[in-house]
């Protein structure tokens, strides 16, 4: 740093650092003697390296100098070459020049001889072979003709013999394809043959595995019984004499035990007949004639204004027998208001909460006579809407489950011998002619069913109407169908024809034991009558008025046989007097058993009705065939 007029002297100055400064003197010293002595270095090898390019040079120079001499010599012998060649290539085209003249000069010659030969050879030819190759031509075209007609009939027989070869093969191929053919038809049959009884051998080979299995099973317990069959055989021979005689005795006491076996079973089967006998014993002590009430509930349908009707059951509810009806209202002279109550008693009454299912289970016992024998009739009373058709032919109405129970009750018999053959015919009476409710729908009304009686064995044969034979308790469903559809078609002609006409379902039960020998034969009639109301005669007219009178007329028969019936003594039963009383003949008797439900309307409105059809049942009720009989009395 160096003092100036700026510069701030008043600054302080670093102080002079001596050792410092010289040890960087001293490198850059030896610094600098390291370089002096590396060019040194190389300057030598500078002069050096120049003193041997000088002697080069010098050598060089010297082979220069000896090149230029020899140079020049050589310079002066191609000057003297050059001078030579030229007189000798003068001489040279001298001589060619004279060369070709001579050979120019030959070759004319020559060519003027060749043609002067060729001319006389020529026409020597001419003369002498013109002849001869004529002849020659002609001999070569006859044999090259020959020839190519040779080759052309080969050739042709060639043509044809392959054709014909061709043929054949291609009548072979086509033999040889159609037999592939076959052979290939043949084979995918045998192929599906194959797969099918490679399923077949793999489906056997699965049972064959599955029973070797069980052969193994079977064996192995075999082997296990065999030991013991050994065991045991060793056991007996070891104790001959002892085992026989166990044997023996125990012979002895299965002979004892079947023969005990056969004493029981001749005593059930004496105890079933037995049973038989006093069931039916007591079904007639019940009487002949049995009757039920049954009031329907009121329908969810039912308006404000159908009223219900007061009906009582004073007795208990689980096996009610009586119902009290409150009449209607009546007024006195005086103007006082007053009412009535009406008591029946029947053999059971059923509420408006009964059930089929309940109402089945007291007509059981009667069903089950049909099956030993009897003949029934389970017949339904009442006005229309009172729940007669609810209650027999409804799906689970009495005639299925009568069915059911047939048929249920002769599969558990089958085992004490017995064999039974059901039939069914499903019948109406409409304006006193019999309809089959079974035939074809269009022949309801056309088609007229004929009763006949047989008189020496009680049995009434419908000649006309189908005859189903009920081989499961379902087919009864189908015969309902049947019947309901051709109900359903006449209904189209007159209304409400259900409610108009009485059907009968007739169940035939022919049965056979084949250890006793006993044979049976009963009817089940199941019978849902026309509505029973009685219409005033004023406003009935035409066809109505002719179904009215028809109900009417047989369902005073009816009350008219029964009534009869009732009187004993075996005077006349008027059953001729409707169509309904004839066919039921045989069923209405004092050898069969009759049940009849009457139905009851809950209403108010229908109250007339119902006390009308109650009177007529408690005169049923009152009716005895043969047996004692409660008696009960119709209080007004
Ligand atoms: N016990 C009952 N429980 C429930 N509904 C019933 C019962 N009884 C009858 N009904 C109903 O009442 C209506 C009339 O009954 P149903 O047709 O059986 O009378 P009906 O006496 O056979 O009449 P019709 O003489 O016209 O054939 C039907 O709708 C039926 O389903």
């Amino acid at each position: 740093m160096f003092l100036s007029r700026s510069s701030n002297v008043t600054a302080p100055v670093p102080a002079f650092d001596v050792d410092d400064r010289f040890e960087k003197v001293e490198s850059q010293y030896a610094q600098l003697r390291g370089m002096i002595e590396r060019s040194n270095t190389e300057r030598n090898d500078m002069e050096e390296r120049l003193s041997l390019q000088k002697v080069r040079l010098n050598e060089l120079e010297m082979i220069r100098t000896q090149l230029s001499a020899s140079n020049n010599t050589l310079h002066s012998e191609l000057e003297d070459a050059k001078v030579k060649l030229s007189t000798t290539t003068m001489a040279l085209d001298d001589a060619r020049r004279k060369h070709t003249y001579e050979v120019d000069d030959l070759r004319r010659k020559h060519r003027h001889d060749h043609d002067d030969l060729k001319d006389a050879h020529r026409k020597e030819m001419e003369s002498s072979l013109r002849q001869a190759h004529r002849e020659e031509l002609t001999e070569v075209e006859r044999r090259l003709k020959a020839e190519l007609d040779d080759e052309r009939s080969r050739r042709i027989q060639e043509v044809q013999e392959v054709s014909t070869r061709l043929e054949l093969h291609r009548q072979n191929t086509g033999l040889d394809i159609e037999q592939k053919d076959r052979e290939n038809d043949q084979l995918r049959k045998e192929l599906a043959q194959a797969h099918a009884d490679f399923d077949r051998q793999k489906e056997l080979n699965a049972s064959l595995k599955h029973s070797l299995s069980e052969a193994h099973a079977n064996n192995l317990s075999l082997e296990t019984s065999n030991k013991a069959m050994k065991a045991k055989i060793d056991f007996l021979e070891s104790d001959n004499q002892a085992q026989s005689q166990a044997f023996a005795d125990l012979h002895k006491r299965m002979q004892e035990a079947i023969e005990a076996a056969e004493v029981a079973n001749a005593k059930l089967r004496a105890e079933e007949t037995l049973r038989r006998k006093l069931h039916n014993q007591v079904q007639e002590l019940k009487g002949n004639i049995r009757v039920f009430c049954r009031v329907r509930p009121t329908l969810p349908s039912a308006t404000e204004e159908e009223l219900p009707a007061k009906i009582d059951f004073p007795d208990s509810i689980e096996d009610a027998k009586e119902v009290a009806i409150q009449g209607p209202e009546q007024k006195s002279a005086l103007g006082k208001v007053t009412t009535s109550t009406h008591n029946f008693s029947f053999d059971r009454v059923f509420g408006p909460n009964s059930e089929n299912a309940a109402v089945f289970e007291e007509i059981s016992q009667l069903v089950q006579s049909a099956l030993d024998g009897y003949n029934v009739c389970i017949f339904c009373y009442g006005q229309t809407g009172s729940g007669k058709t609810f209650t027999m032919t409804s799906p689970d109405g009495m005639i299925p489950r009568a069915v059911s129970q047939i048929y249920a009750s002769a599969q558990a018999l089958e085992e004490k011998g017995w064999r039974y053959c059901m039939a069914g015919s499903f019948v109406e009476v409409y304006n006193e002619d019999l309809n089959d409710l079974l035939g074809e729908p269009g022949e309801l009304d056309r088609k007229k069913i004929e009763i006949r009686h047989d008189t020496d064995k009680k049995r009434t044969e419908l000649k006309g109407a189908e005859s189903v034979v009920l081989d499961s308790a379902d087919r009864v469903h189908e015969l309902l169908a049947r019947a309901s559809k051709n109900r359903s078609v006449a209904a189209t002609k007159a209304n409400e024809r259900s409610s108009r006409s009485h059907s009968v379902f007739i169940l035939k039960l022919i049965g056979e034991n084949s250890i006793t020998g006993e044979t049976s034969t009963g009817t089940l009639n199941l019978v849902d009558l026309a509505g029973s109301e009685r219409l005033a005669h004023s406003q009935a007219t035409g066809d109505r008025l002719k179904e009215t009178q028809n109900i009417n007329k047989s369902l005073s028969c009816l009350g008219d046989v029964i009534g009869a019936l009732g009187q004993g003594g075996g005077g006349h039963v008027p059953y001729r007097n409707s169509k309904l009383t004839y066919l039921l003949q045989y069923s209405l008797s004092g050898q069969s058993k009759t049940l009849m439900f009457v139905m009851i309307s809950p209403l108010q409105a229908h109250l007339s009705e119902t006390l009308t059809s109650l009177k007529f049942a408690t005169k049923v009720h009152n009716t005895h065939i043969g047996t004692a009989k409660k008696q009960t009395r119709v209080k007004d």
